[in-house]
């Protein structure tokens, strides 16, 4: 403690009633003090800061990698299910890891498609009340706590996107993405919708109504590329980031 009535703690300065009674060292040599400090914020920053770390370490020498994201809920027997597993091949045909959310649906299919090629197959897992666990086919996993650590790797060990036919989280998946190209906090990130019927409705949307309001520009849709086709959406992703 500096003064009587003022107590620093890192960058954080407390004066008058908010200087606490006890010292750091105090609580921590304390086994006998209260335990729900363990539950708190600035503990939990810890935690968050660990998943940085596990993922960074985990991914650091994947090589050249795409996301692909699409619905959790769609099944073997869907067609879109055989298009993940084409697209999850081809990329390894390509020189592509593949990176997936680690859960059935397209993601089990892309890394299904990635694994039988012989391809890094990977799965960015993420602890849900209806937890599914990492597929089978997935052979480099991780398990986030936290939507916003697993989604920095999505971005930052891929060379772009590939976005299939999906649900909220998808959307979610594809709307962040768009959002840091369009603010340049990524560049050169090619994001490519696949399925074409799924898709044009939103485009249709994006054109129709938010160009026309002016709330984004044509430049901005131009940033998705639509194609049914996995070696058109590879050849854009490599001449987007030769
Ligand atoms: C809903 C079911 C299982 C959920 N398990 C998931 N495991 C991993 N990742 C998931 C899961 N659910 C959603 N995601 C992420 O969102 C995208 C798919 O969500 P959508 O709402 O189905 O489009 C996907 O790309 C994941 O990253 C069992 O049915």
């Amino acid at each position: 403690m500096s003064q009587s009535n003022e107590y620093r703690k890192g960058p954080v300065t407390l004066r008058g009633r908010k200087v606490p009674t006890s010292t750091t060292d105090q609580r921590l040599l304390d086994n006998s003090g209260p335990a729900d400090w363990v539950h708190t914020d600035p503990w939990r920053v810890l935690r968050i800061q660990s998943e940085f770390v596990e993922g960074f370490g985990a991914l650091s020498e994947l090589g050249p990698a795409v996301s692909v994201f699409g619905s959790a809920r769609i099944g073997p027997d869907h067609p879109i299910y055989e298009l993940s597993t084409r697209v999850g091949e081809v990329l390894v045909e390509a020189g592509y890891a593949v990176i997936t959310g680690g859960g059935p649906g397209t993601m089990e299919g892309a890394n299904l498609g990635a694994s039988r090629a012989g391809g890094t197959s990977v799965g960015l897992g993420i602890e849900l009340p209806f937890e599914t666990g990492l597929n089978a086919h997935v052979n480099l996993g991780i398990n986030f706590r936290y939507f916003f650590a697993r989604k920095t790797m999505f971005v930052k060990y891929a060379q772009g996107f590939i976005v299939l036919p999906g649900g909220f989280g998808t959307l979610d998946e594809l709307f962040e993405a768009v959002t840091l190209v369009q603010t340049g906090k990524v560049t050169n990130f090619p994001i490519v919708l696949m399925g074409a019927t799924f898709w044009e409705p939103l485009l249709d949307w994006l054109r129709t109504t938010l160009i026309a309001q002016g709330t984004v520009s044509e430049a901005d849709v131009d940033l998705f590329h639509l194609t049914d086709d996995p070696d058109e959406a590879v050849r854009i992703i490599r001449e987007a980031r030769p």
